[in-house]
This record gives C-alpha cells, structure tokens and sequence, in this order.
C-alpha cells in the first residue's frame, strides 16, 4: 500500500541546536497513531515540519506522494492554536474565515460538530475557556476532508467526561482512508481508539508499533510504555 505519510532522513535544526535528528516513518492511510514523548521531545516541531510550517529542514517529508509544501499543506489539517485570531472574533466569523480559505471545509459537518461539542457560536475567543478553544479546533481540523489530520495534544484542557465522547466518536469523524497522528504525553485515555504508536525520544523515532502487536506481548499499551521510561529510572 502507498505510503500516506512518508519521511525520510528528516534533520532539523533551530539555531545551531539539533531539535530532530534523522527521522524515518512511514505511515499507512486509514490509520489513527499516537505520537508519544515527554516535555520537550519534539513531538509539536514535527508536527510544525510536517504541515510545511517549520521549514529548513533536512530530508523529504510526502504527504500521499506530494513533497511541495503547498501541496502538503492542502492535503492536511493542522490547528495547532488560533493565535491568528484577534481575542474578539466570534466562532461564527473564525467558520466563515475557513470557509474561504479551504475549499474543502464543510459547514455542515462544522455545524454537528459544534452541537456536539456544545459551542455556542456567538462566543468570542476571549470568551471562551481552555477546553472550549481546545473544541473548536477539533471541530474545525474534522470540518475538513484531508488526508492527514495532525493534532497536538488536542485534549489537555477538556474535561474527562467531554474527552470520553470526544474519543470515541473521533473515528467516525474520519474520512475512511485519512489517517490522524495524535500527539500526548500519556497514551492512558487515548488507547482504545489507536492503531499504532510512534515514540519520540533522543531527537529521533524510538519505537514504531503497531497496537495490536504491543497488546500480544503486554498487558495493555499503557503498560508497555510506561516500562520504557520504568527502565530508565531504575
Ligand atoms: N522556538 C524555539 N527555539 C529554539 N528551540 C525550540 C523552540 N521551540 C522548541 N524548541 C526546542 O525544541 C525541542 C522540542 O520542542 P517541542 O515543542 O517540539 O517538544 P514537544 O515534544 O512538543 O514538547 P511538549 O510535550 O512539552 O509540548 C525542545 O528541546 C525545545 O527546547
């Protein structure tokens, strides 16, 4: 099967200081995966180079066999913050800036995930608390028909009963043959829904596995990660 995302020999630097050093993954469509490290690992600057807005990199990064950032950035979604908005717009007029800009926005479907998220489209950003800002943005990264959605620790902010449904209901937000990499510190809550993991650690890739695969010679995913770091300390 083709590669949906596909990186290569990526090195990348920032101010002298080698922040991700020579990365290799592949990843499938179709599938959802957890990008996994602790504070500082990499996992947002990867997520940055990915999406074409961290640049000056080393390597070649595809996304469904297109290298050109333009490209890669019009087969992904990646809402890493809404600092591009003033404090005083309104859900109603961030919907109708990505309207314009992404041809392949859907109102409809924006407007399910919203009532779903329960967000009130009047509401300001500076109105809005953490883990409401957290909503919009999975609202409007799944509001889209990408490839490749990115999301970066979506879910730090909101609540353990709204993340519950979130999770759950994730994988029917998901065009079929789009694939999502899902950063977290923990892999606990998010568990259930992956199909594979990827850790970073010492700038690269550490481990890439399939969950169906740790399952057989672990408890559970949760266990096996935390013995990674369990040796370490020892
Ligand atoms: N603007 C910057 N200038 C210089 N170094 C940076 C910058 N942003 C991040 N770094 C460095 O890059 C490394 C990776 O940071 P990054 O934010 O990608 O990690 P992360 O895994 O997303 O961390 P966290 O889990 O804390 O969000 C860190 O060592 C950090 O110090």
């Amino acid at each position: 099967m083709e590669n949906l995302l596909e990186i290569r020999d990526l090195t990348y630097k920032k101010n002298l200081k080698t922040i991700l050093d020579n990365i290799n993954l592949n990843l499938q469509p179709g599938k959802i995966v957890a990008l996994l490290g602790e504070n500082g690992a990499g996992k947002t600057t990867l997520m940055r180079v990915i999406s074409g807005i961290a640049k000056n990199y080393r390597g070649t990064v595809k996304i469904s066999g297109e290298s050109k950032e333009a490209q890669r950035k019009a087969r992904l979604s990646f809402t890493d913050s809404l600092t591009g908005f003033n404090n005083s717009t309104k859900i109603k007029d961030i919907v109708k800036f990505y309207e314009i800009i992404y041809q392949d926005f859907d109102g409809k479907q924006f407007e399910q995930l919203r009532q779903f998220m329960k967000l009130d489209s009047e509401m300001r950003l500076s109105e809005m608390s953490k883990g409401m800002k957290e909503k919009l943005i999975i609202a409007l990264a799944f509001s889209r028909k990408v490839d490749l959605y990115l999301l970066d620790e979506p879910f730090s902010g909101i609540d353990a009963m709204a993340r519950k449904k979130i999770i759950n209901s994730i994988i029917l937000w998901k065009p079929e043959n789009s694939t999502i990499l899902v950063s977290d510190h923990f892999v606990n809550e998010i568990a259930s829904m992956l199909d594979e993991i990827v850790i970073i650690k010492d700038k690269t890739i550490y481990t890439h596995k399939s969950t169906e695969e740790i399952r057989e010679h672990h408890k559970s995913v949760e266990d096996y990660y935390e013995s990674l770091y369990e040796a370490e300390d020892e």
